[in-house]
């Protein structure tokens, strides 16, 4: 194949990202400006496959052999990942887009809890956004600010169909890959189709070549936004599962994680319960969503531990109150209890093992 010239200088391999898998392709966005198609259907070179390398969306990978042509190319290494989320499968992702409703759905504290513990797990950057802010007064607005100031949160407040805050978001969206999440109806689509201009149309643009469109498929892809970012849109979902250990639950709260910074408690195994010398118990406004959820990480725990080993290759899913099924465990390193030394490793531990499955709806593949 004759190398294609550009600048003057033959291309014969050229950086990119992946942006969608699917079967033995990767549509892959090279990373120069110089080209007008900027975006490859590449396959993965034998030697990727005997050396049992996976490409996942997010990957940044040499392409080799460019056909510009025909669209063509073939992937020849994958760079070191710096992150690698496992549900939704999407590598090098820095940050959680976390997009709530103020009304409409009315914004619920323990709802935004479950969804911001679930995030903090990961160890991603967290950028919190409450949309739909036209349907409240500035002065309820000043208040949702000031009380998740104080769970140690800065979020950004937008309205989609007003065009407020949606060039400090994309100011945050910049080179980087993040993941779009949050509950139903809150207007994640309305956020995309905003952020990306004619995003229908590329949707139906990569369909036709691999993809069959982004609602009906289970695949997760990676939109290009203007400013060189990039998001991966994940299904709405109902209520995170709390699926950490007793002991890690506390590090998931940032207001937790201050006083842990400043003080001990006493126990080296304490739950921040009723606990003597605790410097976690007190008068802080999520200290009762703390106490709930670690109700439902210690039933987790205790069901798990008492199934014969056999059976340790499921997990319990609590529904809500009360109700709870098994399901197959993915990560049994989850559930072990941790050292306390392993404890304090635990914010570091989280890169290793980040999930986002609730996340997404339960009938996802991921
Ligand atoms: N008032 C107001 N309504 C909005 C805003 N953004 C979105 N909506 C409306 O909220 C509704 C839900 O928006 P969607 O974008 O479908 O929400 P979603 O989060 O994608 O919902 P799912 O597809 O169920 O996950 C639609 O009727 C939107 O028009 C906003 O900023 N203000
Ligand atoms: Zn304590």
């Amino acid at each position: 194949m004759d190398p294609v010239i550009l600048s003057e200088k033959p291309i014969t391999s050229l950086y990119g990202t992946v942006l969608a898998v699917q079967a033995n392709y990767y549509h892959v966005k090279l990373d120069t400006n110089e080209l007008e198609d900027r975006c490859l259907l590449c396959t993965r070179r034998t030697r990727l496959k005997k050396i049992g390398q996976k490409v996942m969306v997010g990957d940044r990978v040499l392409v080799t052999e460019p056909d510009f042509q025909d669209g063509r190319g073939a992937i020849s290494e994958v760079l070191q990942r710096k992150t690698e989320l496992s549900r939704p499968p999407v590598a090098n992702a820095e940050q959680i887009l976390l997009v709530f409703a103020l009304e409409e759905p009315s914004l619920d504290p323990w709802q935004l809890s479950r969804f911001l513990i679930k995030a903090e797990s990961t160890a991603l950057t967290l950028c919190l956004c409450l949309n739909k802010s036209d349907l409240i007064s500035p002065q309820q607005q000043q208040a949702w600010q000031n009380r998740l100031n104080g769970w140690g949160y800065q979020s950004i407040f937008l309205s989609v169909t007003q065009d407020l805050g949606i060039e400090e978001l994309l100011s945050r969206l910049q080179n980087k890959i993040s993941i779009l999440a949050g509950p139903s109806g809150v207007g994640k689509s309305s956020l995309i189709n905003r952020l990306i201009p004619n995003i229908e149309q590329r949707v139906g643009s990569v369909s036709g070549k691999l993809l069959k469109g982004r609602h009906t498929t289970r695949h997760v892809e990676l939109f290009d936004l203007p400013n060189s970012g990039l998001i991966a849109d994940t299904p709405g979902f109902n209520q995170p599962d709390v699926d950490c250990t007793p002991d890690q639950l506390a590090y998931l709260f940032p207001e937790a994680r201050q006083r842990l910074s400043q003080g001990n408690c006493q126990f080296n195994d304490c739950l921040h319960r009723l606990e003597p010398n605790c410097v976690v118990r007190g008068d802080w406004e999520r200290y009762e969503h703390y106490l709930k959820f670690l109700e439902e990480a210690i039933v987790l725990q205790s069901n798990v531990s008492q199934l014969p080993d056999e059976e340790t290759n499921l997990k319990l899913k609590v529904k809500s109150l009360g109700q709870s099924q098994y399901e197959p465990k993915l990560e049994s390193k989850k559930y072990r209890r941790p050292s306390r030394k392993q404890n304090n490793q635990f914010l570091q531990e989280r890169y290793e093992n980040q999930n986002l499955r609730d996340l997404a709806d339960t009938d996802e593949d991921w």
